[in-house]
């Protein structure tokens, strides 16, 4: 599957995305493992695109990737299934270092973590996206979500490396066209379907991740 996430080499389509966010939700607001993560290859699908400048950022999207799909695929795979499951099963069976890392570095818990602050920077991206101007900066807004969200979990050279690679970022409208929707107009209609899907699945996954005094894995 791994090789598959980085080899895919069909077309980036944004509404490809979002249907597997709406696929997200369970009946009762639990969030499918296998749809967030579907969503997350599409995501990667669109970075790997725009060129290899991003291509650490999409390794360790890709990395973290295969970590939940080895669970998902591995011996207990059923309690894999959504989120809250997963949580639930690796407290219970003590399968996740809380305060500092240990013997389980790579838990799904921590992993799903660190893919869920990155959903919290697209949020705020994708908003500045469909509220923007013509003229409007995606270097900038991106920078700007980057710096609201994820920045403040990442060390000084990844930051560093992270707002060097948003400087090549293409102006709003070729980076439009990439999202193989159609018009700037159709684009930004788009952007405000999948908007509340994205927040609604971040929303439920941060109060999870609250409620079980999580927010800060190592
Ligand atoms: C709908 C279309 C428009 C938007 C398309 C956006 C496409 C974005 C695709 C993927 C985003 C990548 C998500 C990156 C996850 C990063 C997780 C993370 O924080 N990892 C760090 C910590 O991990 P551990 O060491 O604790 O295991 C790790 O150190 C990070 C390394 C790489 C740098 C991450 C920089 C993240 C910048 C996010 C902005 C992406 C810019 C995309 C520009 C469109």
């Amino acid at each position: 599957m791994a090789d598959s996430v980085a080899a895919d080499d069909q077309k980036f389509c944004l509404q490809e995305v979002l249907d597997t966010f709406k696929l997200c939700l369970t009946e009762n607001k639990e969030v499918y493992l296998e749809h967030y993560v579907a969503g997350w290859r599409g995501l990667v699908k669109f970075l790997s695109s725009l060129g290899s400048v991003f291509g650490f950022i999409s390794k360790d999207a890709v990395n973290k990737i295969k970590i939940l799909v080895g669970y998902m695929e591995g011996e207990n795979g059923s309690q894999y299934v959504t989120i809250q499951s997963m949580v639930k099963y690796e407290l219970e069976n003590e399968l996740v270092d809380l305060t500092k890392r240990g013997s389980h570095p790579e838990s799904g818990s921590r992993t799903l973590l660190r893919l869920h602050r990155a959903l919290r920077w697209l949020e705020l991206f994708l908003e500045r996206l469909r509220t923007s101007s013509e003229d409007s900066k995606t270097s900038v807004m991106c920078s700007e979500s980057y710096n609201e969200s994820l920045a403040q979990h990442h060390p000084w050279v990844i930051r560093k490396t992270a707002g060097m690679a948003f400087c090549v970022l293409p102006g709003r409208a070729a980076f439009f066209e990439v999202m193989n929707v159609g018009t700037p107009e159709q684009v930004v209609a788009m952007l405000g379907e999948a908007l509340p899907l994205i927040s609604e699945v971040y929303q439920i996954t941060e109060e999870l991740y609250t409620q079980n005094n999580m927010l800060d894995l190592p």
